[in-house]
């Protein structure tokens, strides 16, 4: 190629990368794929070491990215630099000639450097740009497995990734409803909760470190071997990465036996790392740009199909955003069959210029998540849709961090009252088991529930619920049956799933009450009449009326009227103290209640209390995950307190 050709494609190449560099390290965002930005890296590097000239400002010469957070800045003793890295095993077998190695995972997180002093913990900051990091000693300190303090007195400097596991993230995105449209992953969500300044949030969260090079311990030998550096770290009570010792001769069966453990990993990885065990002959090989030479990073070969698109399949969020999602023939990847992945975004679907029928290359990003590497025919038809496909109402275009995304601005549109279903179907109110927040979205997405009376409808979904993920045939029965159930319910639980603004369970009880079950006279009742009623005062009263009166509220109550009988309110007593002189302690995601906000009331109401940690007067752990390793369950174990999945804690009922 001709040298201003070169110059041209190099430049075009530094034009597309910079910006999403700078997005990536400097805000935690994705302008587009790693496997694009790592496609038009290895081009400029390529084009790079064919021409000799690298010209100024070139990605390939940089780590990272300056930081611009609010936070203190540290420039680090010894810079942390990049890793240079393989696709092939052929490649990782001939770096690693006659040497012994430690393979390890290759986190996905946010790198950060701790400095031990007098045996406590003095200081931790982040990677930054590999010169300059930001000092996040208190975040850490709410990591939830660094040791503050250590047996060593002498002053120690190690590096490790920052995570976020998948079943947190899982958790604290249904929790965090609005912020589906900021954390993409783990490894977005793990650097937005260590870079921002509340502690408290961070130890909500749940962060772990995983240590994965010691840079400096005074006066400790270590035999001149990584491995026992490890050990040691360990003995100070680090959690290390998970390694294994290696040689050339048995790296293949290695990196295969890693590989086949990543679809149980709860932490995300992007690849693996092997480590020179030798301390000293690694130093000795000094160091690029930007990268050290005693270790390499192996990355996997994605597996790519080619498939033909055949739907776009365009799903609101209960922020009201729109993403698309790609639906193609069915093609197997890593031994499962995938037949769906995410667009992303507008902007993602025009420059992948998709249209039905286009023949598509598609892979597992890590292996685990399915996106589009490449568009072959690059048919350049679809469009967004001009309306929400839940609500009908026309959609808007908007410019988000330099992508376009697409919205439902109705209000009203039933994916944005996600909650208030729910709230209908707990437990106080209608009582149906087995829609929780995630599956309500799903049923409202997939179209089967529009209307809340559309709850008693379910029984046209029941094919498409059975095929949902954690649903089968029997759960699917059990939900519409209790649907069926909840026909009959009293005017107070009636009162309280309709979500009148301060009107919970109690308030409920007392309405139904001095209307004895009336509920035409409770709609037309004015202020003067509800302030009369003990315990219903000037605000809520005016709440209750205005909610009443208001002709959207009334279709709904009238439509659900189609569908219930009331009855007489249930006679308190026993039930209203099932839980008295009982503590309880919830963790993990739930499955009966929407939250653990409902679940905490629903005990509350019967005369239980709730705690937020487990200790001697806990009656039962309640904790859908046996198995979790979390702190709640390990405290438990030692104190011999009961652990409920939300099954065995309703089972004492009935
Ligand atoms: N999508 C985008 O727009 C975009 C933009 C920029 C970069 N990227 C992605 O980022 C990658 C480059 O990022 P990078 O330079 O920050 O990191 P890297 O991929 O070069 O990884 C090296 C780092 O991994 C960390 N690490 C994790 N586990 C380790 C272990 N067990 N042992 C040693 N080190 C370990 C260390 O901090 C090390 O410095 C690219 O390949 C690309 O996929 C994406
Ligand atoms: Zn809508």
């Amino acid at each position: 190629m001709e040298e201003r050709k070169v110059r041209e494609e190099m430049q075009a190449l530094i034009d597309r990368l910079l910006p999403a560099a700078r997005a990536y390290y400097q805000e935690s965002r994705e302008l587009m794929s790693n496997f694009e930005y790592d496609s038009a890296y290895d081009r400029l590097q390529k084009l790079e070491e064919e021409s000799g000239i690298v010209l100024s400002g070139s990605p390939t010469q940089r780590v990272g990215y300056e930081v611009v957070s609010s936070l203190p800045k540290i420039t680090h003793e010894k810079p942390m630099l990049s890793l240079d890295k393989t696709k092939s095993v052929d490649e990782l077998i001939a770096w690693l000639g006659a040497e012994k190695a430690l393979l390890s995972w290759k986190m996905d997180g946010l790198t950060i450097v701790l400095r031990y002093r007098n045996g406590e913990l003095y200081q931790a900051v982040t990677r930054g740009n590999g010169y300059i990091g930001e000092l996040v000693t208190n975040n850490v300190r709410a990591f939830r497995n660094v040791p503050l303090r250590i047996p060593y007195q002498g002053e120690l400097l190690l590096r490790g990734e920052a995570l976020m596991r998948y079943s947190d993230f899982g958790r604290i995105n249904r929790e965090l409803p609005d912020t589906d449209a900021k954390y993409k992953n783990p490894r977005n969500l793990c650097t937005g909760t260590v870079r921002q300044l509340d502690p408290a949030v961070t130890a909500a969260r749940g962060v772990y470190f995983h240590a994965f090079s010691l840079v400096e311990a005074e006066g400790v030998d270590f035999n001149n071997s990584r491995a026992a550096q490890f050990a040691w770290l360990r003995d100070q009570g680090f959690e290390v990465v998970e390694f294994e010792a290696v040689t050339a001769d048995m790296l293949r069966e290695a990196v295969a036996r890693f590989e086949a453990k990543i679809p149980e990993n709860d932490f995300p990885s992007d690849g693996l790392v092997l480590l020179l065990d030798d301390i000293a002959y690694g130093d000795s090989l000094g160091r690029t740009a930007k990268f050290p030479r005693n270790a390499i990073a192996f990355k996997w070969q994605d597996e790519q199909a080619e498939t033909v698109l055949r739907e776009i399949e365009w799903s609101p969020s209960r922020t009201g955003l729109i993403n698309p999602v790609a639906i193609f023939d069915p093609v197997d990847l890593e031994g499962t069959e995938v037949r769906r992945a995410s667009i992303h975004n507008v902007s993602v679907l025009r420059s992948l210029k998709l249209g039905l029928g286009d023949h598509i290359l598609v892979y597992k990003a890590n292996m685990i998540i399915p996106q589009i590497a490449e568009n072959l025919t690059k048919s350049d038809t679809a469009e967004p849709p001009a309306h929400c496909p839940v609500c009908g109402t026309a959609t808007e275009r908007r410019k988000e961090n330099d992508a376009e995304t697409l919205y439902c601005v109705n209000p009203d549109c039933a994916i944005k009252r996600v909650k208030r279903f729910a709230l209908m179907t707990s437990r106080d109110a209608f009582h149906i088991d087995g829609l929780s927040e995630t599956t309500l979205e799903k049923l409202i997405q997939e179209g089967f529930i529009h209307r809340y009376a559309d709850l008693f409808h379910l029984k046209r979904a029941e094919a498409a619920i059975a095929a949902m993920k954690g649903f089968g045939e029997t759960s699917a029965a059990k939900l519409i049956e209790a649907a069926e159930k909840a026909r009959h319910l009293p005017l107070s639980r009636f009162v309280y799933g309709l979500g009148i603004p301060g009107v919970g369970v109690q308030n409920a009880k007392v309405l139904s009450k001095a209307f004895q079950g009336d509920i035409q006279a409770l709609l037309t009742a004015d202020v003067e009449t509800l302030t009369g009623i003990d315990g219903i005062g000037e605000v809520m009263a005016a709440d209750i009326v205005t909610f009443f009166r208001d002709p959207k509220e009334r279709e709904i109550i009238d439509e659900l009227l189609q569908e219930v009988t009331l009855e007489p309110e249930a006679s308190a007593g026993a039930e209203a103290q099932r839980y008295a002189g009982q503590t309880y302690v919830i963790t993990g995601s739930l499955v009966n209640f929407p939250n653990r906000t409902a679940l905490k009331d629903y005990i509350t109401a019967r005369g239980g209390k709730v705690a937020g940690e487990v200790s001697a007067k806990t009656t039962a752990l309640i904790n859908n995950d046996i198995h979790s390793t979390s702190g709640k369950n390990k405290k438990a174990h030692e104190l011999g307190i009961p652990i409920l999945s939300e099954a065995e804690f309703l089972a004492a009922e009935s």
